[in-house]
């Protein structure tokens, strides 16, 4: 099996090196002086710092090379990809292509999945997510992800082919489900950083992990996915990591809210293009969403953190 990696930040640079036991890979980076300097240096100093690249993987920045291998998996945040994809449409056509991205697209408000389905609408493809930090994959240390596909067939190839000694996969046909589980944590997890930022306390980190988890199965069952995905690595598994880490961008990005201090722009923070989505969404289809409101107000700096919390608590008393 050969498998390229289209994009070369951290998590595409932590699956490549998992992935080299199992067959030719290969790094690719749209950027001509970052892939030289990986392969020279053998390190992606500006996204995994600190961890060696095994000489087995291939780095480069020529996308005839790279869509060579059987399959492509593709490792750009969630607002990149369709342009990624639109870039090299013709390389791709017909091609195993396996979404590592988690979020929702604000332009269409489509997962993943839907804009493979759009812009290369020959192609095959999956979806790679759940809770896992790509320094923890880099280092080898044990990760539990979802393969999400609805071909039966390629989804037992693709677990074969990408599971590792420390990288284990679980399979689902649920492509619904594993993309919005992944896309929403995001979302609680900037909510989550920003309470425990304003030292608003644990408990109040656990109430809105909880109720987040109930906006997201109810966002989730609306457009079609299945209870027990949101229940499983990609959905629960994912927003306990998530929201409960410093290593989490998210989770960082809300801690630089509820703290007030500034956070730097370069670094990507899927959850807040995902909490405008989710938000608009949510208004056009009458749902409840205050967490995701909340999180999508505070992440363009309409509300304080104190405005935030005072809006959520004065909401009326319900059933849970
Ligand atoms: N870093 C992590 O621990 C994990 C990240 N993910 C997901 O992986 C996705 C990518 O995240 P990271 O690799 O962490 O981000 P990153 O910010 O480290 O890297 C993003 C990479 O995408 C490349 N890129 C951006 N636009 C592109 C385009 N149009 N064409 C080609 N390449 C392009 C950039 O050059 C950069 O190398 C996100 O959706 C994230 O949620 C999922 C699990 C873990
Ligand atoms: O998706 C992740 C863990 O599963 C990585 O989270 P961040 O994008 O918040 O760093």
């Amino acid at each position: 099996m050969s498998v390229s990696v289209l994009g070369s930040g951290a998590f595409g640079t932590s699956l490549a090196i998992s992935l080299t036991g199992n067959g030719s890979v290969t790094l690719w980076s749209r950027d001509q002086d970052q892939a030289h300097h990986m392969q020279t240096a053998r390190e992606n100093t500006q996204r995994l710092p600190g961890v060696a690249l095994p000489a087995d993987i291939k780095v480069t920045s020529n996308i005839d090379q790279a869509t060579k291998a059987d399959v492509l998996l593709i490792a750009v945040p969630m607002q990149k990809l369709r342009d990624a994809l639109q870039a090299q449409a013709s390389d791709l056509a017909g091609k195993t292509l396996v979404a590592c991205c988690k979020g929702i697209e604000l332009s269409s408000g489509l997962g993943p999945i839907s804009v493979i389905q759009q812009t290369i609408p020959d192609a095959r493809p999956a979806l790679l997510t759940g809770p896992s930090f790509a320094d923890d994959i880099a280092r080898g240390l044990p990760t539990a992800l979802t393969l999400a596909c609805a071909d039966d067939s390629l989804s037992l190839t693709l677990q074969h082919d990408l599971t590792t000694a420390n990288l284990r996969l679980y399979r689902t046909t649920d492509m619904i489900g594993a993309e919005l589980g992944g896309a929403l944590k995001n979302v609680m997890a900037i909510g989550c950083g920003a309470a425990i930022g304003a030292g608003l306390g644990e408990s109040a980190r656990a109430a809105l992990m909880t109720r987040g988890f109930a906006e997201m199965q109810r966002f989730a069952l609306m457009r079609g996915a299945r209870p027990d995905t949101l229940m499983g690595l990609s959905g629960l598994g994912d927003l306990v990591l998530t929201c409960s880490s410093e290593l989490s961008r998210n989770y960082r990005f809300g801690l630089s809210l509820g703290r007030n201090i500034q956070f730097d722009t370069h670094t990507t923070v899927e959850g807040v293009a995902t909490a405008r989505a989710m938000t608009e969404i949510a208004t056009a289809e009458g749902l409840d969403m205050p967490i995701s409101t909340t999180v999508a107000d505070l992440s363009s700096g309409a509300y304080s953190v104190t405005e935030a919390i005072r809006a959520l608590l004065n909401r009326p008393l319900k059933e849970e």
